[in-house]
């Protein structure tokens, strides 16, 4: 990422205690908070925290990696490709039998460079599933707010609903749609290094079905994993849809399901 915008030098210091449990009073996701300063400074593909293990510091080379190659296929598509992509994932998506019984989903608004969203949203709406879209804290937490069909500009170029929208509850979706930098077939994520979606999935239940969607060449052998992150259940491409199976503790895994 570029290092826009005027974000403090040392974000780091100012961000809560990662055990996912939020214990600042009418600070935390859905107190309906609003953005203001945003926090810390992504930059080079570090972690907000600036992590010092090992798997962080591979962690952060592996996302300036999948970052750059990001851009260079934006720069060569202008967008004319990801339209077909967008209509293909909303398909798979629509086709899971988790996403065909939900009445409320979580979901996100694609950034560039991301597989498109509007369309899955809008099938949705169209639907009549209430669809819950995150809005970015000032400590890169996220509140939901009800999708009502507009966006507006929130904070890193991101696009969320307007701040009228009702608050979106979190434990009331079905399923949860997240982005992802990589995924690995285990279901490991990489994302964009704030913690944002290891923080929500903390507040997630275990028996909600995570989907992380994603490009074809953006599901990798392996991703360095922390304690902190938290695994995916299916993965979505335009061209495939993984199941993830759990590892049986030594890393290996006993292979996803694919179609
Ligand atoms: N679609 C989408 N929404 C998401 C995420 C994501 O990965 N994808 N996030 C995952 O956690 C959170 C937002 N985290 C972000 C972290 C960094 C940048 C970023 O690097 N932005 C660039 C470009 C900004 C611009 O175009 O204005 C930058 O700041 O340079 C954006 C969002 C919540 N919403
Ligand atoms: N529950 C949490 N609360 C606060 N900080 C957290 C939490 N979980 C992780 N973090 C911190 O967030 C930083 C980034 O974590 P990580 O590299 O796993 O992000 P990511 O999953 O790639 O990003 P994102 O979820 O925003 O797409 C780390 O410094 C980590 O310590």
């Amino acid at each position: 990422m570029s290092g826009r915008g005027s974000r403090p030098a040392d974000p780091g210091r100012a961000r809560p205690r990662h055990d996912g449990v939020d214990r600042t009073p009418g600070t935390g996701p859905e107190a309906g908070g609003g953005s203001g300063q945003i926090a810390p400074a992504l930059v080079g593909g570090a972690s907000a925290l600036g992590e010092t293990s090992e798997a962080g510091e591979a962690k952060a080379r592996l996302r300036a990696r999948l970052l750059v190659q990001r851009r260079a296929s934006v720069a060569l598509r202008r967008g004319s490709l990801s339209r077909s992509d967008a209509s293909r994932l909303a398909n798979r998506i629509q086709r899971l039998p988790e996403v065909e019984a939900a009445r409320c989903v979580a979901a996100y608004v694609g950034l560039p460079g991301e597989p498109d969203t509007a369309e899955l949203l809008d099938r949705l709406l169209a639907r009549g599933v209430r669809v819950l879209l995150p809005a970015l804290r000032a400590d890169l937490d996220l509140d939901f707010r009800e999708h009502v069909g507009t966006l507006v500009p929130g904070a890193l170029g991101t696009r969320e609903p307007p701040a009228a929208a009702p608050r979106g509850v979190l434990a009331e979706a079905d399923v949860v749609i997240i982005p992802a930098l990589a995924v690995d077939r285990t279901g490991r994520r990489l994302g964009r290094g704030g913690g944002s979606y290891d923080r929500v999935l903390a507040r997630v239940g275990a028996d909600v079905p995570v989907i992380a969607v994603l490009h074809d060449q953006e599901v990798l052998d392996e991703i360095p994993m922390e304690s902190h992150d938290h695994n995916v259940k299916i993965i979505i491409t335009p061209s495939r849809t993984l199941r993830c199976e759990p590892t049986d503790g030594t890393g290996e895994h006993l292979g996803p399901s694919t179609s």
